[in-house]
């Protein structure tokens, strides 16, 4: 094999037998018959993957394959080819087929190490260095490790291979290449093992890569997004099937929005329609930041743009108290950081200023080049959080739960296909696989529930994970794992940042940030230096100093400084944009799906709902004597009165089992998942579609309890005299429970999402129940009582009892038997025997069901706000 004039041959070679192409070649590896290498193979795509010399250097790009080409076990976008390497491909998937690849050594190179002229061996664990580039690339954009998503143009594009300069075309630089000057993290926190530090987060293309690697042809728009009928494949699971247009206008090339969901946004603005790109513009796709350059994308990922930079956060809180004071650090690629220090020195608002959720009073928080605060929009997705609590359903198997999520957090246009897909690859990522049909709640271990939760939050592949005490609760020994497991996490090229009160495992951090009370940065570097810098023997020693009031004048100012905050500017405090949401029918529909499953999988529930209707309505049935629910068999015609007890028992056991059915139902409902809905409304869950979601199931099923059992409770009895109002007697009564029960179930609600621990539930569901038996006036006469009647009305027990009441016509039981109002008693006008005010009880009813709807609301997004 030799290197020619117009550049080396390729050699490929499967199953022992190899065959040659020339430079000009393309050469292409598919099912295809007409493919240059025909793979018949089921997991190979028609048109998989190609080969092309682009003048300098021989290249693999992946054409959006279905099961991927696969270099050290990696999926591939477009790298370069080492000259003299032989390598091994796997076009397919690891189950695919195995092929050879080697371009001819170039005249004179020397192997490695020492390394080749031309681009760097894909094999290189590296990316480029972190100073971009400033000269006339000589050759193709040096390239990250395989670990960023293919971005192919569709087969049947033209065949022009091009690099960032084009073919031959002169050098770019300036607004097409990162800035200079990259912010790194060395001033503050050197990375060990810098190889690590220069990785691409995965799900982001590599730094240097070209978007459209044949360009945009005039006539001839190109469609970018994730469906692979698109003409470029990017597959990032924030990406939208069709997200953008590319289309050559006179004026230059017009980028187009396709109405993605997570948007598209050009130069920190959402893009609405077209706009024309100028050289310089940047362009955010989802999780890929691009700088065009005059006539392609070209994806900005070097080391300063995936550092991120913490500028003076200051949080001043009411009174001038400084929960944060002038934290100034810098976390870069494929990092790992610790955030340590007693109780209350300001860990967590440390994480709500770097989120976004709790911003800053003061300072700035920089990533992808733009301050978080004021890009929130579109920057929300590149941020993981995983908060103390486990965000996902007990109830619920770990594929059931990440399911769930991933409908609710990824773009609505996502298939089933994809999501199962995508659930598997962050199953498999968190090594739960084994674990998949397990129940999260009784069926894993802690350390186990906390990689769901981190699943969850890697469904959206995003490049900053933040954790909030993920270790908290677990033994010495899962410690260390779930800190391990977050090692692995950074060294794939995340930044991730934990907060810990364990300091057992923060050797595997490249950082460890100490504060101290009032939110001051004690210490900011390597973990090695902790103990030295305070000069203690143990970390336990580090804490009784942290608490010393005269700390500063014994330990070194951390680096960096604690300079005056006065003089900066105030940015935060203006309320952050709303993330995007899905439609309300999709939320609702996955809210409710979701709902059933949980109350499905739970047997004592499910056992709850199915036995308790027919128990209870059975032991209304013990009050004493057979005349059922009609007044006129219970005269005692000596006396000339009515003896309603029978009646009234039977009716008010009826109510009360309604409201206490209701309110057991619903009083635990928002407050156990109460972390899932503020991490979920985080990411762009609609309160209201939350709360009708639940107000639809509980109202639905609580009804239907109510009416179970009313019907069991007189089934078989004798009804009302006249049959009722409207001569369907037991039908009114089973109406006038069920909307009880369902009104209380609301009520529940409502009170649910003002809970803070389910510990308060049980003490909530007495305070209803007792409240709805004394204002139903069914024991304890509330009409003509002041403020006692008016009390009542906001008691859906009243309503209820008094329209079951008007359907016996209980009034009668206050009358003799000739129709004469007992001494001492009065009339109670709700419980008037006609249909109008039977209607005009339901109606009441109805009404502060409506009310208890929008309290729950209310009570709702305060749970959200304060979540966040
Ligand atoms: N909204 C607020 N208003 C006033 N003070 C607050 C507010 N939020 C938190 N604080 C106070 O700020 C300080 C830092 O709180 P923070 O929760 O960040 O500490 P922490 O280090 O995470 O504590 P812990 O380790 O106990 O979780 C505490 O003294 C807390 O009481």
């Amino acid at each position: 094999m030799t290197a020619g004039p117009g550049g080396p041959t390729l050699r490929l070679g499967v199953g022992g037998e190899f065959r040659s192409f020339a430079p000009g070649t393309v050469v292409t590896i598919g099912r295809d018959q007409a493919s240059s290498l025909v793979l018949a193979h089921g997991d190979i795509s028609r048109h998989h993957c190609e080969l092309h010399h682009d003048g300098a250097s021989w290249w693999l790009t992946d054409l959006g394959s279905t099961n991927g080409t696969l270099v050290d076990g990696q999926r591939i976008a477009s790298i370069p080819l080492a000259p003299g390497e032989p390598l091994q491909v796997m076009v397919g998937g690891n189950r695919g087929v195995a092929v050879q690849v080697q371009v001819a050594a170039a005249p004179g190179a020397t192997p490695r190490p020492g390394g080749p002229a031309g681009p760097p061996p894909m094999t290189a664990r590296t990316a480029p260095p972190t100073a971009a580039p400033t000269g006339a690339p000589t050759g193709p954009p040096p390239m990250a490790p395989p670990t960023g998503p293919p971005a192919t143009q569709r087969p049947g594009g033209p065949p022009r291979p091009a690099g960032p300069a084009g073919p031959g075309g002169p050098p770019r630089p300036g607004p097409d290449l990162p800035p200079p000057a990259d912010r790194t993290m060395a001033a503050h926190a050197p990375a060990p093992g810098g190889g690590r530090a220069a990785r691409t987060a995965p799900g982001q293309l590599a730094h240097g890569q070209v978007l459209l690697p044949h360009g945009p042809r005039v006539g001839q728009p190109l469609v970018i997004g994730r469906n692979h009928a698109c003409d470029i494949v990017v597959d990032d699971p924030l990406v939208s099937r069709r997200h953008v247009q590319v289309e050559v206008a006179p004026a230059g090339i017009v980028l187009r929005d396709l109405g993605a969901f997570n948007g598209t946004f050009v130069n920190g603005r959402r893009l609405e329609g077209g706009v024309l790109l100028h050289p310089g513009d940047e362009v955010i796709l989802g999780n890929q930041t691009f700088t065009f350059t005059g006539d392609n994308l070209l994806a900005r990922n070097s080391t300063s743009d995936r550092t991120l930079v913490v500028e003076n956060l200051t949080t001043v809180v009411k009174g001038g108290r400084r929960l944060l004071d002038n934290v100034s650090i810098e976390l870069g690629p494929a990092s790992l950081t610790a955030v340590i220090g007693p109780s209350g020195s300001g860990k967590s608002t440390t994480l709500g200023a770097l989120t976004g959720t709790r911003p800053a009073t003061y300072g700035n928080v920089i990533w992808q080049g733009h301050d978080l605060y004021t890009h929130y929009d579109q920057l929300r997705h590149q941020i993981g959080l995983v908060p103390q609590q486990d965000i996902q359903h007990p109830q619920l198997t770990v594929r059931q739960g990440l399911n769930y999520a991933a409908r609710l957090r990824l773009p609505p246009d996502t298939t089933k296909e994809e999501r199962a897909q995508r659930v598997d690859q962050v199953v498999a990522q968190m090594q739960l696989q084994r674990q998949v049909d397990n129940r999260i709640g009784t069926q894993l271990s802690g350390g186990q529930k906390k990689r769901v939760s981190i699943a969850t939050e890697l469904l959206t592949a995003p490049p900053l994970l933040f954790l909030d005490e993920p270790t908290s609760g677990l033994d010495p020994g899962l410690d260390r794992d779930v800190m391990h497991l977050l090692r692995g996490l950074a060294d794939e090229g995340r930044v991730v940042v934990v907060v810990t009160h364990s300091v057992l495992a923060l050797d595997v951090c490249d950082n460890v940030l100490v504060l101290a009370p009032g939110g001051r940065v004690a210490y900011f570097g390597p973990p090695s230096g902790v103990l030295a810098h305070f000069g203690c023997a143990d970390y336990p020693q580090v804490f009784d100093l942290l608490d010393e009031p005269d700390l500063w004048r014994r330990i070194p100012p951390p680096p960096g400084g604690r300079a005056e905050t006065g003089a900066l500017p105030v940015l935060a405090n203006a309320p952050l944009p709303a993330p995007p949401r899905q439609s309300f029918a999709r939320q609702f529909a996955t809210l409710v799906k979701r709902t059933l499953s949980v109350i499905a999988s739970d047997k004592m529930l499910l056992a709850m709902l199915l036995l308790t209707p027919p128990v209870i309505g059975a032991l209304s049935r013990l009050a004493v004597g057979d005349a059922g629910f009609g007044l006129d068999a219970t005269a005692d015609a000596d006396r000339g009165v009515y003896v309603p007890a029978e009646v009234t028992q039977r009716l008010t056991v009826l109510i009360v089992a309604a409201a206490l059915i209701g309110a057991v139902m619903t009083i635990w409902a928002l407050v156990n998942e109460k972390a899932v809905f503020q991490r979920e409304y985080a990411v762009g869950l609609s309160p209201g579609t939350y709360l009708l979601s639940k107000v639809s199931v509980y109202g639905v099923l609580c009804f239907g309890q109510g009416v179970i059992t009313a019907f069991v409770g007189t089934v078989g009895l004798p009804g009302p005299d006249d049959g009722g109002v409207v001569g369907l007697g037991w039908f009114e009564i089973a109406i006038a429970v069920g909307m009880t029960c369902a009104s209380v179930a609301i009520l529940g609600l409502a009170i649910s999402g003002l809970l803070s621990s389910s510990e308060q539930g049980m003490p909530a569901v007495i305070g209803v129940v007792m409240t709805q038996l004394v204002f139903s006036g069914a024991i304890i006469a509330v009409n003509g009582r002041a403020v006692l009647e008016q009390l009542s009305w906001l008691a859906p027990a009243r309503w209820g009892y008094a329209a079951a009441a008007s359907t016996v016509d209980l009034n009668r039981a206050k009358e003799t038997t000739e129709g004469t109002l007992l001494d001492g008693e009065s009339r109670d006008a709700l419980w008037a025997g006609d249909v109008d005010q039977w209607v005009l009880d339901l109606f009441v009813l109805g009404g502060l069901t409506a009310v208890f709807v929008l309290l729950g609301y209310l009570s709702v997004r305060r749970s959200a706000k304060s979540g966040g």
